[in-house]
């Protein structure tokens, strides 16, 4: 079993004297979904190709490197940002910008929280935006993910909030009107887990994230009952003045693929059906 072409991994390989190291269960599941929806979805025949963000992307790479040399010689990969852009130069695939390649065959992303009717929580990474464009550009967009992300109803199982990126000087005024549409501002029994709407501050940086494109980032968690509309609610949020784009993805998925503890994938499909498959990675 080897780990994901990350560069963690690499100076790992050194100090374990040139084993790969074991995955963990959790890298496991993530790898398998990844590598079920890359053997599912990125045929030969797929030329413009978008690489998402978080955990589970590098594994999409590293299967797609799989492929081959001469499979990947006349492919073009776009990035949602940092973190993708650096496994697509890493892997010695060809870089390129959706400012210059407006239609994808296919997206494969990372997912914060998926429901019943594939609709998403992103942008725990902070990077929704180009997320968002990116899926909305590709033919198919698919998400992959461990089965911590397989939910029913947004929100219960990523309760921090909806990621919402906004202009740096509009955020007070933006955090104002969601709290006027119902996100709280102190604890509520109503919304899982007890969040509270917040600017995501930085974890090594004194101050708010900065997102790739500049912005800061408030998340904003809300009562189950409006959780249960996301559409309704991604529609009310991205028409406040400020607000860049919302980590909420509505009706955009062909499918999600989830790694299971067991060694299989859970695929949900557009419509709601559910297929086991027995992967191997
Ligand atoms: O902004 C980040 C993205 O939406 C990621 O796809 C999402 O946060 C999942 O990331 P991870 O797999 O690291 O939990």
């Amino acid at each position: 079993m080897s780990g994901a072409p990350t560069h963690t991994n690499t100076v790992a390989q050194v100090l374990n004297g040139g084993r790969i190291p074991e995955l963990e269960p959790i890298e496991k599941a993530k790898r398998l979904a990844a590598f079920a929806a890359v053997d599912k979805f990125v045929g030969k025949d797929c030329k413009i190709i978008g690489i998402g963000s978080g955990s589970t992307v590098p594994y999409v790479v590293e299967r797609i490197q799989s492929q081959g040399a001469e499979v990947n010689k006349d492919r073009i990969f776009l990035p949602t940002g940092f973190q993708s852009k650096e496994l697509i130069i890493q892997a010695g695939l060809n870089l390129g910008d959706v400012d210059q390649h407006v239609r994808l065959d296919v997206t494969i992303d990372g997912a914060d929280e998926v429901d019943s009717d594939l609709n998403a929580i992103k942008g725990g990474g902070a990077c929704q935006l180009r997320e968002k464009v990116l899926a909305e550009a590709a033919d198919t967009w698919v998400m992959v993910a461990d089965y911590r992300k397989n939910g029913t109803v947004l929100g219960e199982n990523w309760t921090q909030g909806i990621p919402i990126e906004v202009a740096p000087f509009a955020y007070a005024k933006v955090m104002y009107d969601l709290s006027r549409l119902g996100s709280p501002i102190k604890s509520d029994p109503s919304v899982s887990g007890g969040k509270i709407l917040t600017l995501r501050m930085g974890k090594a940086k004194a101050g708010p994230v900065v997102s790739d494109n500049g912005n800061f980032i408030v998340d904003a968690p809300f009562p189950r009952e409006m959780m249960k509309d996301p559409k309704g609610l991604l529609t009310k949020i991205k028409l406040m003045t400020g607000v860049v784009e919302v980590g909420l993805f509505c009706g955009l998925a062909k499918a999600a693929y989830f790694g299971n503890e067991d060694g299989s994938v859970t695929a949900r499909w557009e419509g709601g059906k559910e297929e086991r498959i027995e992967a191997e990675a």
